[in-house]
């Protein structure tokens, strides 16, 4: 599991030269919970992050003695309840999101917006206060509504750049990647199919006719595949039965993207991820696309590229569901 990760760390650091900064500090708001504790320890094993700040309403003292153990450079610090958030955020360059509830067997990531909402509200509102420069991902569900609460109280604020808000959609790339390998018998390493739209349902929209290498699929075989796709989040809250979603699959996710921003801020070329951000690409204010990353978050979006007829179709019918969901996210900016 580590190794791609591993892989693209050391890459980076190999790659640069000591005027580089390789110092970043990284926080975590969740980091006792289900995703947050393996993607801090993924964190941790990053030459780039000298700081990994661990923030959640409980356990996070003991999450940060574990981990402070480790024999890797950064160092551990643990901020437990909400009178500690502002010192937890303090001076971040990155601000990974995993707080709130994950969905339980027959609800939808939609069920979770009365509980999460106001977490991410929170975390938003501390971060323009003390690390308003931050990179800013979000994990938290539901993705398609949630980041335009962030964006709304960053606005709110007066801090708000659209460069540097990311709703973490890197996990449908990563099982499309897998997904395809498996089928046409290929290294998943070297898989990449770019995954766009938004993050739940019929607005995951997976680029199959954009994969590298190139594959094809029969008609039937593609459409099992994209539900394959789209249903992964249900497969993994089915299996586990009531013990919460996605943790290990997430973390390796959010750390791979985590990772890119951080490569990016550190002035590496070519880092492309698929994120959730603002974007002008369809008429959902909202909408994942891979991304150029650098210095300052967003470098370039890299839009749509060809669609297949039956992609276009897709986006077509994920618009108006992405629409109302972002409605959903700034209303409850402006009502409560
Ligand atoms: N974007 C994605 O691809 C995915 C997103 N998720 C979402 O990630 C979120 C977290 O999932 P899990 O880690 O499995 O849940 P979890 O329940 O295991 O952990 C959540 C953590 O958040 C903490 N928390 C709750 N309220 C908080 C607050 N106000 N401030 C700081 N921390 C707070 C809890 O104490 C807990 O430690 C869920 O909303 C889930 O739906 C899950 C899988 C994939
Ligand atoms: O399905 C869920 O609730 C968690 C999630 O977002 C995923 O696994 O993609």
């Amino acid at each position: 599991m580590f190794s791609r990760l591993l892989r693209r760390t050391l890459i980076s650091t190999r790659n640069f030269s000591t005027s580089k900064h390789h110092n970043y500090k990284v926080a975590i708001a969740g980091a006792a919970g289900g995703i947050g504790q393996p993607l801090s320890l993924l964190l941790k094993q990053s030459p780039l992050i000298t700081e990994l700040s661990l923030y959640d309403i409980v356990h996070t003292p003991g999450v940060a003695a574990d981990l402070s153990h480790i024999e890797t450079t950064a160092k551990i610090a643990g901020f437990m309840g909400p009178e500690n958030l502002k010192q937890a955020l303090k001076g971040a360059d990155l601000i990974v999101v995993a707080a709130g509830l994950p969905r339980k067997p027959g609800m939808d990531r939609d069920d979770l917006f009365k509980s999460n909402a106001c977490v991410v509200r929170e975390i938003a509102e501390v971060t323009a206060e003390s690390a308003p420069k931050a990179l800013l991902a979000i994990i938290t569900n539901p993705i398609n509504s949630v980041v335009a609460i962030a964006a709304e109280v960053l606005k709110k604020a007066g801090k708000y750049d659209p460069k540097r808000l990311f709703g973490v959609s890197t996990l449908d790339v990563v099982r499309a990647n897998t997904f395809v390998a498996e089928l046409k018998g290929l290294c998943p390493l070297e898989v990449n199919v770019p995954v766009i739209g938004g993050h739940a349902g019929a607005t995951i929209i997976p680029l199959i006719s954009q994969a590298t290498p190139a594959v094809t699929f029969p008609p039937d075989q593609l459409q099992a595949l994209i539900r394959r796709i789209q249903d992964a989040g249900t497969e993994v809250v089915k299996a586990k039965a009531g013990a919460g979603s996605a943790t290990l699959s997430t973390a390796y996710a959010a750390a791979r993207m985590a990772i890119s921003l951080v490569r990016g801020l550190n002035g590496e070329q070519n880092i492309v991820e698929c994120a959730y951000v603002e974007s002008s690409v369809t008429e959902a204010k909202y909408f994942s696309t891979p991304l150029l990353l650098g210095k300052n978050g967003i470098e370039k979006n890299l839009g749509l590229g060809r669609l297949s007829d039956f992609e276009q179709d897709m986006v077509k019918k994920a618009i108006p569901v992405l629409q109302k969901n972002i409605k959903t996210g700034e209303d409850f900016v402006i009502n409560n």
